[in-house]
């Protein structure tokens, strides 16, 4: 596709981005935003009839990434083994806990016999002191202000499309609403693409995969059949399913600190399925290995983001199971956002109970590296390792424990000690804290609530984390809200014009000059007009005398010929006519009632001027 066609998207998008989430936040300081983030989402389904669609040139890698282990040093890219569940068992009233409160679990996988140690220090972690309100008032105002940085299209439920309209022209193909342009990654199971959507004219990340080919793969690596009475564990599902479990889980999700999934589409009669994504400009966070490491003020920021995306996760009974480097993208405004949901979990309960393996061998913990499916670990405990390990490759630029040989990487990750190079220089605090995450009981690990009160997390207590309550609580807007707060506003000179009404509490136009104009043009309140498809915009003094000169009666005929642009305004107002061959009533209007504030009341960017 010829970038001179696409650039002008790029640019122009990107400039539309950044000029409107200000005016964004402006909006939304009007607007007052409750719900939960665990309300159900509605699915928009179209239901036309299916067409074939082949999508030449975006055919899904042929890779079977994820269904074995690969190799031992391969720690950035490719997933582990899928043979695992998360259980859902043991809620309880103590739920917001930890992994520790199960002692159970963590008995059973714990290569230790402090057994009494680690349920006092469970007991001792439960005395979490709330965080004092005015605490969590100023929490609850940035965390806002940081969702308020989300489009309204990302805080949209997911959207489910089940008919995909594909065209194809000499410079692109166009999926929907979707221009599909340059390809900027490749994943196990399919390849990412740059696209711009037409109706918001914002740009996307575009996976597509190869629904066919996902279920070929897995017909060739799966299992050999269970032998004598050795069931194959349920569990084990081919990656259509794992994509479908990714896209359930995703759905759900709407914080800064996560890639939102914006839509799905789905078309039975398609061998594609297309995930669309908030596209995230500077894409991962780190490649490894590398000679440049973050800085230890840039790895904290990075590292604060990536924790506040991960409690997010863990509140919403969700464990990631892959965090590293690579699937932490960066946005242009510098925001981590954790991406690649292709092994995560829902759990139940205080925890996820996990067996077998999954991830990328080299962030896994200790206590995962066991095939045995009798043995639980804590799926919680499992992402804190993958963080403490993310955080040494940020300032090392390198994983502690590395290995040709898988099984020789496993015994390094079970036995040996976390070293440090002499370069670059770490600081103590973050030592320790790295240590703390990479403990190898999981009974002794820190917690994601320690994590968050530690000395080189909070730089000792002066940059202090958002409480839980504040970061998770987050406000979601459900479609219909958003359709039913767009305003549809022509122009900004009538914005002003309704503000200097309200200021006067009167309807007339208050920039009408009765002299200047002859006293010809007048304002009409129309009863009950909330929506006046005849409604234009006050034209200045000089426009009206030369309307009322070219002997225009009406508002259509203006709405014609000088504003074609001039779309409804969705305010209860008059109308404006011109003085036609009768004159006009020139009676007193009366005061209007005020207009009370709508919840979640939000314009979509593309509505709001300039
Ligand atoms: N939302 C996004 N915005 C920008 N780039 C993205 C986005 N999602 C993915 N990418 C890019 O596409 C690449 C492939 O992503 P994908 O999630 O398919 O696979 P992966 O995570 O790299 O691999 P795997 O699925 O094997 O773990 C990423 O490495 C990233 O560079």
């Amino acid at each position: 596709m010829a970038m001179s066609t696409i650039q002008p998207f790029l640019t122009s998008c990107s400039s539309f981005i950044r000029k409107n989430r200000k005016r964004m936040e402006q909006l939304q300081q009007h607007s007052a935003a409750t719900t939960t983030p665990n309300q159900s989402h509605n699915q928009s389904l179209s239901s036309k009839t299916n067409s074939p669609l082949q999508l030449p040139g975006t055919a899904a890698n042929e890779k079977t990434g994820g269904l074995e282990n690969g190799f031992a040093n391969d720690f950035d890219s490719g997933t582990g083994s899928i043979a695992s569940t998360s259980n859902a068992n043991s809620p309880g009233p103590t739920e917001r806990s930890s992994f520790l409160s199960v002692s159970q679990m963590v008995r059973q996988q714990s290569d230790t016999t402090h057994n009494n140690r680690r349920l006092m220090r469970s007991s001792a972690v439960c005395d979490d002191r709330p965080a004092t309100s005015c605490n969590i008032t100023r929490e609850k105002v940035d965390l806002e202000n940081d969702l308020h940085m989300l489009s309204p299209n990302l805080q949209r439920p997911t959207k489910l499309v089940t008919v995909v309209d594909k065209q194809t022209n000499e410079e692109y193909i166009k999926l929907n609403q979707y221009r599909m342009m340059e390809e900027i990654g490749q994943g196990s199971y399919g390849i990412v693409k740059l696209a711009y959507n037409e109706h918001d004219k914002n740009l996307y990340a575009l996976k597509v995969l190869d629904k066919i080919k996902l279920v070929k793969n897995f017909a060739c690596f799966r299992p050999p059949p269970s032998r004598k009475n050795k069931p194959v564990p349920s569990v084990l599902k081919n990656p259509l399913q794992l994509v479908q479990r990714e896209i359930a889980i995703l759905k759900k999700l709407t914080h800064p600190n996560i890639v939102k999934l914006v839509a799905v589409l789905d078309d039975p009669n398609d061998n594609y399925l297309y995930m669309v994504f908030e596209y995230v400009e500077r894409r991962s966070l780190l490649e490894l290995p590398t000679e440049n490491p973050l800085d230890e003020e840039t790895a904290w920021k990075y590292f604060r983001d990536t924790l506040m995306g991960l409690e997010y996760l863990h509140f919403q009974k969700i464990v990631h199971r892959d965090i590293k480097p690579s699937n932490l993208l960066l946005s242009e405004t510098e925001q981590v956002k954790i991406a690649d949901f292709g092994v995560s979990c829902e759990f139940e309960g205080i925890d996820a109970f996990l067996t077998g393996t999954a991830g990328t061998p080299a962030f896994m913990a200790p206590e995962a590296l066991t095939e045995d499916s009798s043995v639980f670990y804590s799926g919680r405990a499992q992402d804190i390792w993958s963080l403490g390990i993310t955080l040494y490759a940020l300032v090392v630029g390198n994983v502690p424990f590395r290995d040709e040989y898988i099984i020789a990487l496993h015994k390094k990750i079970k036995n040996d000690p976390v070293l440090f190079p002499e370069m670059p220089k770490i600081s103590e605090q973050l030592k320790s804290l790295i240590l703390g995450m990479l403990k190898k009981d999981p009974g002794h690990r820190l917690m994601l609530h320690e994590i968050k009160q530690n000395e080189w997390v909070t730089k000792f207590g002066l940059a202090p984390m958002p409480s839980e309550e504040a970061n998770c609580q987050l406000v979601t807007v459900t479609e219909e809200e958003i359709e039913n707060s767009v305003r549809v506003i022509p122009r900004l000179d009538t914005l002003i014009l309704v503000k200097a009404m309200g200021h006067r509490k009167r309807f007339g136009n208050p920039f009408r000059n009765r002299e200047a104009a002859g006293g010809s043009v007048r304002m009409r309140r129309k009863s009950s007009s909330v929506k006046d498809p005849t409604y234009v915009p006050p034209l200045s003094t000089a426009s009206a005398v030369q309307a009322q000169n070219s002997g225009l009666e009406n508002t259509e005929e203006r709405l014609k010929t000088d504003r074609p642009d001039a779309k409804p305004l969705e305010v209860g107002i008059e109308t404006i006519s011109l003085r036609g061959k009768n004159g006009y009533h020139d009676k007193p209007l009366p005061t209007p009632p005020p207009i009370p504030p709508r919840r979640n009341q939000i314009a979509s960017c593309s509505d709001v001027p300039p």
